[in-house]
């Protein structure tokens, strides 16, 4: 038996410290409700905004860019609390390929021109069935053929989404993807590289501040949820170490991945409608493989890509970014790192560091000459096996639809869930961590204080004009 059995009781459990956690307290607070406890795995507050000791400075483990100006809420923080911000321009890009650097611009261009008209296209038939972004993509004419094209893809598609275009809708994506276009007011189509070395979790626990006290009883760290049990009438969250926790009403902030995992049991099993909705989404991998070396021998650019022959996403064809660009020019880091997406992500999360690192030494050598010397620092990045996250952020795949998202937003019993991935408009990004955990927070004081809003599900996903004929499968044997 559990050495530690000790029973909390509040109204409200938040499951998880993350962004979403954090903005859903500070809107109970608002709403007068204090009766709250934040239950967190981790040592501290921040979720997947997380900032480790690196090659002499603090780098983002996790999220780095406030992407979208203007009114998003990640960026008016970011001015409230001054973080620490560099200008990013995504144009400061060179291209390479086997025999050299070439003149990607053109390519570049191309790429971008496409994205802008499968954005045109997308908008006129976005009350029709979706379609992949690769179809998209194909239907106005933009044809990769050459690697030089798939690096420019590369860069501009899988490196946002950490996924491809063959996988990713062409709707959501392009259309009710609202983080760009512009929608947080003028000129808002913009990103910032955050260097600050307070971490840019610094804006979101200046925030927790606020409103929790010193050694606040109500955040309860190391402590992770193993068991939810929950009722029309209440829950009980059981943790690790035996804690019980009993609440009224619990606001689920883990990252879809979690959901998608046994991480976390329930108590009754989750109903069907719920999990289709929860594993038709996708949780993607975005690694950054942090590389120090001794001098730079690299470009001055921000960014440089580099188009493999034969291999669309390793390493040479994906977006390796120079850090003495972002930092200010008499703090020289010599980082120069590369990020990897999905099914490299997943290989390299498998590897040891050590062929990591003879691997990728391999890889720059290759693309600099036989004299660069190993790494004098890398760090890798595992999100995608660790089980409090299971991989980076969530992309919406070709076959979800809306009532899919509905669903795997609803609540059960008297639990609500929140996080990045239940944004409809902003998943994938920090805005929608919180300004949805922030609706939800609202609306758990309402449930408390008045009566609860209604939030629809769909127990049943119908097919609306032609069903296929679908026929039975013989039975042989
Ligand atoms: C590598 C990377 C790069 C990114 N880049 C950007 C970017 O540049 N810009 C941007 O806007 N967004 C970016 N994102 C996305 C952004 O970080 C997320 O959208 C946001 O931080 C999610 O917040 P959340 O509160 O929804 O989830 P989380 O931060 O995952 O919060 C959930 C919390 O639950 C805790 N938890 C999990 N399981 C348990 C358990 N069993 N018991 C108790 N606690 C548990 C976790 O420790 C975590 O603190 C990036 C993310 C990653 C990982």
């Amino acid at each position: 038996a559990p050495a530690q059995s000790k029973t909390t009781k509040a109204k409200v459990a938040i499951l998880g410290g993350g962004v979403a956690g954090i903005s859903a307290a500070k809107n109970l607070v608002a709403n007068g409700i204090t009766d709250f406890v934040i239950v967190e795995a981790r040592d501290e507050l921040g979720g997947r905004a997380h900032d480790i000791e690196f090659a002499g400075i603090r780098v983002e483990k996790g999220c780095n860019w406030v992407q979208g100006l203007g009114t998003n809420p990640v960026n008016q923080l970011s001015k409230k609390w001054g973080l620490q911000v560099a200008v990013n321009d995504g144009t400061d890009v060179v291209f390479y390929d086997n025999h050299g650097k070439v003149n990607g611009t053109k390519t570049y261009n191309d790429f971008n021109d496409a994205l802008d008209k499968t954005y045109d296209f997308a908008l006129k038939r976005v009350d029709e069935a979706d379609i992949s972004s690769r179809a998209c993509l194909n239907i106005v004419g933009w044809n990769p053929d050459t690697p030089l094209k798939q690096a420019a893809e590369y860069y501009a598609f899988d490196w946002e989404f950490a996924e491809n275009p063959d996988v990713t809708s062409c709707n959501y994506a392009q259309v009710g993807d609202a983080s760009y276009d512009g929608s947080f007011g003028p000129n808002s189509d913009d990103d910032q590289f955050v260097i600050d070395q307070r971490g840019f979790k610094y804006i979101f626990i200046q925030e927790a501040n606020q409103f929790l006290k010193k050694h606040d009883p109500r955040l309860i760290l190391n402590t992770t949820v193993k068991n939810i049990k929950y009722s029309d009438n209440g829950v009980t969250i059981t943790a690790k170490d035996g804690h019980k926790i009993e609440a009224d009403y619990a606001i689920s902030t883990f990252s879809l991945g979690v959901l998608q995992h046994n991480d976390v049991t329930w108590s009754p099993k989750l109903p069907e409608w719920k999990r289709v909705g929860l594993f038709g989404f996708h949780m993607a991998t975005y690694l950054k493989l942090f590389l120090a070396w001794e001098d730079q021998f690299w470009d001055n650019n921000q960014y440089t890509v580099y188009a493999d022959p034969a291999n669309r996403g390793y390493y040479k064809q994906v977006t390796w970014q120079n850090f003495n660009a972002f930092t200010p020019k008499n703090d020289t880091t010599n980082i120069f790192f590369v990020t990897v997406t999905q099914d490299q992500a997943y290989r390299l999360e498998a590897m040891s560091d050590n062929d990591i690192k003879k691997e990728v030494t391999e890889v720059v050598r290759s693309m600099y000459g036989s004299h660069i010397k190993e790494p004098t620092h890398m760090y890798v990045p595992r999100w995608h096996s660790d089980p409090l996250y299971r991989g980076t952020y969530s992309n919406w795949p070709i076959g979800e639809l809306e009532e899919h998202h509905l669903n795997m937003k609803a609540p059960v019993g008297r639990v609500w869930f929140t996080g990045e991935a239940m944004s409809r408009e902003y998943y994938g990004y920090l805005q929608g961590a919180w300004i949805d955990g922030g609706e939800v927070g609202t609306k758990v004081a309402k449930c408390i204080k008045n009566k609860c809003p209604k939030q629809p599900y769909y127990p049943e996903i119908l097919l609306t004009d032609e069903k296929p004929k679908f026929v039975k499968r013989q039975e042989w044997i």
